[in-house]
């Protein structure tokens, strides 16, 4: 197997991805190139160039191993392969060549924590106690074991642990009952994860998002999450990635408060960069209350992050819309707000997607990716948000919101020859998101449409890398429906660069009178008409007095505070102005 040669990393780029753009794909669910319903790595492959076009830096590729496919591939049987109706290894080879070519990087889902209950290890360990695998899963003789420990997926399971009939005794899982937990006290298990990781790195690929790592190591009278012997194992993998694939990275997945998921960067000795899960329900229940409180709260409740690492923020993925890092009172506030039908429910959360959860309201979903591009953190898109997909509540588990891309109007949706009757997953049939209303080409006609604005944006992200780089400093304010924070970075040249983000979280006109003296010096910007970033409008003068912002509902504005600093060849003049906010979908 030739391996894909690397996008060129220079010793001052081993840190690209805090500059980054991440788009999550799912493999199956993008293009099919051979007819059969299921999407697959040539079809992916075939449509480099509108990810390259819509201006993504990395792909985060979830799981595509062989896997009996009980949790949408999570159930990993084979760590060293591609699942065949996806592709072969060549394919997949193939195509990160292809996706490098571009320069895009791609990043695959590792799941460490447990495998399929059809993994070859965990058939000899049930089989065979006493042979080299009978250690590699964690068994015992009672399920009075680590009973401090959560059930995760609630609406299935009622316990961590499953009675093994061939091997007499229970076995420890946090996921579904199919997906052993592997044993990482056992050194072999380690060795043999990480000899798999190497196995990807070898192939060419630009790092993991390690999936599930707070529940790698158990111990008794701890809720068995975020224990010492977890961060010891990913200290670990990420000193092999240090010596060996050098610009590398491990994105950690680790659904935690703030003050627990900075443990995951170490001193920037063990993961690159982790999920904010956190902000994530926040920004959606600061839109809904049209408060900021909550987002702001949790901001100031993060602790800082060593210097090389970074935040993966998003605003949806291919699970449900989780609600775990909330309290009571506001995941019943986020389900009675979001999820008005029963079946919108899954586990801890919610099973929609961005558009469904914003009426197909355009104005709500471009303000809501205002505010996730603007952010400290690099942003995390999810296939299909670009356009305002739907979903489709009636699939089991979180299929629905996993369904094939809409690429066109027409019978198939551009996402297979194959019968619809055929296709892995249904297209969405929901009239209001259904494939003649919501699909790629017709967006890419249409220069208004959220696919053009979105790309515009993802352009000006990327021509100010304060937005990546940059410190975060809330500006508070007295109308808390308005969300305002200045990012600054002071750039190669020895420059501050600073931008102010203003957001209205209302759905009626704001003014924000934002108190810039008290948290900048406002020497040197005195009588400075700051850029509008986004859009040709001239601005007001910066002075002693607050400045002041007008918003329409739910409108935003990114404004380059900085005097006399570089050109951006940015596209601001019409159809791709983004502050063009109106919407074609409401
Ligand atoms: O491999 C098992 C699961 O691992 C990830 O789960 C994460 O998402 C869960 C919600 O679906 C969340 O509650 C948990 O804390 C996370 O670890 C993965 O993203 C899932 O798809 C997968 O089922
Ligand atoms: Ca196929």
């Amino acid at each position: 197997m030739d391996r894909a040669t690397a996008v060129e990393t220079t010793e001052d780029d081993l840190r690209w991805f805090k500059t980054a753009v991440f788009y999550e794909v799912m493999v199956r669910s993008f293009a099919d190139s051979n007819g059969d319903g299921v999407g697959d790595f040539a079809g992916l492959a075939s449509k480099l160039d509108y990810l390259q076009w819509l201006g993504v830096d990395c792909l985060w590729l979830p799981p595509f191993f062989p896997s009996p496919m009980k949790d949408g591939g999570y159930d990993v049987s084979d760590y060293r392969g591609v699942m065949p109706e996806l592709g072969t290894l060549t394919e997949f080879a193939d195509f990160v060549e292809r996706a490098h070519d571009r320069g895009i990087r791609i990043i695959t889902d590792f799941v460490m924590n447990h495998t399929s209950d059809q993994h070859p290890w965990f058939q000899a360990s049930r089989n065979d106690p006493d042979g080299p695998y009978g250690d590699f899963y964690v068994w015992s003789q009672t399920p009075q074991l680590y009973e401090d420990a959560r059930i995760i997926f609630v609406d299935t399971e009622e316990s961590n642990w499953t009675f093994d009939e061939v091997r007499g005794e229970y076995f420890w899982h946090r996921f579904y009952s199919s997906q052993p937990d592997l044993n990482f006290e056992n050194p072999t298990v380690v060795d043999e994860v990480m000899s798999a990781i190497r196995f990807w790195l070898d192939l060419g690929i630009d790092g993991f998002r390690l999936d599930a790592v707070p529940y790698l190591i158990e111990e008794d009278g701890t809720n068995c999450e975020n224990l010492p012997g977890t961060h010891d194992i990913l200290k670990r993998v990420r000193t092999m990635v240090d010596e060996h694939y050098p610009g590398r990275i491990l994105l950690c997945e680790a659904n935690q408060w703030p003050q627990d998921v900075v443990e995951y960067f170490g001193d920037d000795d063990e993961c690159h960069m982790a999920f904010h899960f956190p902000v994530m329900p926040r920004l959606f229940m600061g839109l809904r209350q049209e408060d900021r409180t909550s987002i702001s709260e949790i901001l100031a409740d993060t602790p800082e992050i060593p210097e090389g690492c970074q935040w993966g923020t998003f605003l949806r993925n291919h699970d449900e819309l989780t609600l775990e890092m909330v309290s009571d009172a506001d995941r019943e506030y986020m389900w009675d707000e979001y999820a008005p039908d029963p079946r919108m429910k899954c586990n801890i959360g919610i099973r929609r997607r961005l558009a469904p959860l914003m009426d197909g309201d355009h104005a709500r979903i471009r303000l809501l990716h205002a505010m996730l591009l603007a952010l400290p953190g690099s942003p995390v898109l999810y296939y299909g948000d670009e356009i305002g997909m739907g979903d489709n509540i009636w699939l089991p588990d979180r299929h629905g919101v996993r369904t094939p891309m809409q690429w066109a109007p027409q019978e198939g949706a551009g996402f297979s020859e194959a019968a619809e009757t055929d296709f892995f997953l249904p297209l969405i049939q929901d009239p209001s998101f259904d494939k003649t209303l919501v699909n790629v080409e017709d967006q890419m006609m249409d220069p208004g449409s959220l696919l053009h604005w979105l790309r515009a944006m993802l352009v000006i992200r990327g021509n100010h890398e304060v937005f990546g780089l940059g410190t975060f400093t809330d500006l508070g304010g007295e109308n808390t429906a308005v969300f305002s924070f200045l990012r600054s970075h002071v750039d190669a040249g020895g420059v501050e660069q600073t931008v102010l983000c203003v957001n209205n979280l209302s759905g009626e006109p704001q003014t924000a009178e934002l108190d810039l003296g008290a948290h900048l010096d406002l020497t040197g910007l005195l009588g400075v008409r700051p850029e509008n970033l986004l859009a040709d409008h001239e601005t007001e003068p910066i002075t002693e007095d607050p400045y002041v912002v007008d918003l329409p509902a739910h409108g935003f504005t990114w404004l380059h505070l900085t005097p006399q600093h570089a050109e951006h060849p940015v596209p601001l003049a019409a159809p791709d102005n983004p502050n063009d906010q109106e919407s074609e979908h409401d």
